[in-house]
């Protein structure tokens, strides 16, 4: 599944919902056992959330919006299929959050490729389901030093860490996680499934179990006057960087 909504591959609600979409399809289609995630935007995998579905916008609207988060990654990290990332490209914030929620990382090996959730760069904070696959994924110490310093690790940092499975060279990213597709795909599905979800469920039920409140939360916090500041204020960072 290549990624393409230029130029950053930002999540909107629309693109969010032609992910959806996809991966329902593919999740129905039975010929299918996998799929490989990666970006069809040169350099960057994903930007992460779209700013413009949280700046500025009314809260109806970052409600569905934030349904639709919810929505993306629940099915991402629980789907059936093996999902392998291969993330040929800088991934912050929601773009780390749909990378941590592969069953494999394979990291292009540029030091411009940076991954990690850097909300508090932005003045916001990762929501509690980020933070668990964060502390799921590298341990709750480097989780905690992480997500308080907003780190977005470079290659070497990121597998040191823990947060991608393997970094190789940029133009062996898809070959890489074509191998690793196979020897993924040479496990029984069923018993890899169960296991899956043996290992995800509690993590994903702390969500289910409080998915409107949730919502509820972030429409107040994104809402605040002082977060649309902060937000106001590194939108014309992103631009004044363009010169
Ligand atoms: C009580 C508790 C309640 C809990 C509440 C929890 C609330 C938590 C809420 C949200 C969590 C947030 C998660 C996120 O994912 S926030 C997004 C994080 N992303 C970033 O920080 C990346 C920002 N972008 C960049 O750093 C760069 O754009 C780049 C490195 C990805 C690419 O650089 P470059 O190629 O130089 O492109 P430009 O910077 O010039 O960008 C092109 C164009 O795209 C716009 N843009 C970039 N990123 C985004 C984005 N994430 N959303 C929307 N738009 C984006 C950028 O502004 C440019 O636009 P233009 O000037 O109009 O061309």
């Amino acid at each position: 599944m290549k990624m393409r909504n230029p130029p950053v591959n930002s999540l909107s609600l629309e693109f969010l919902t032609e992910l959806l979409i996809s991966l329902e399809k593919l999740e129905n289609d039975k010929t299918f056992r996998g799929i490989i995630i990666t970006s069809d935007c040169p350099g960057i995998f994903s930007a992460g959330l779209d700013l413009l579905e949280m700046y500025g916008r009314d809260p109806a609207h970052c409600a569905e919006y934030w349904k639709a988060v919810q929505e993306l990654w629940l099915r991402v990290y629980l789907s059936n299929l093996v999902v392998i990332g291969a993330i040929n490209g800088i991934s912050p914030a929601g773009g780390c959050l749909l990378s941590l929620s592969c069953d494999y990382r394979v990291l292009a090996n540029n030091p411009k490729y940076a991954i990690g959730l850097n909300e508090t760069l932005l003045g916001i904070i990762a929501p509690f389901w980020f933070k668990d696959v964060l502390v799921n994924t590298i341990g709750h110490r480097a989780a905690e030093r992480a997500l308080q310093l907003g780190f977005l690790f470079p290659p070497s940092d990121a597998l040191q860490v823990g947060i991608v499975d393997q970094v190789v060279p940029e133009d062996q990213v898809q070959s890489t996680a074509r191998s690793v597709m196979a020897q993924w795909l040479a496990i029984p599905d069923h018993a890899r499934q169960l296991t899956k979800n043996l290992v995800r469920k509690p993590t994903a039920d702390r969500l289910l179990q409080q998915r409107d409140a949730d919502i509820q939360n972030f429409v107040r916090f994104i809402s605040r006057d002082s977060i649309q500041k902060s937000l106001h204020v590194y939108l014309e960072k992103l631009k004044q960087k363009k010169g």
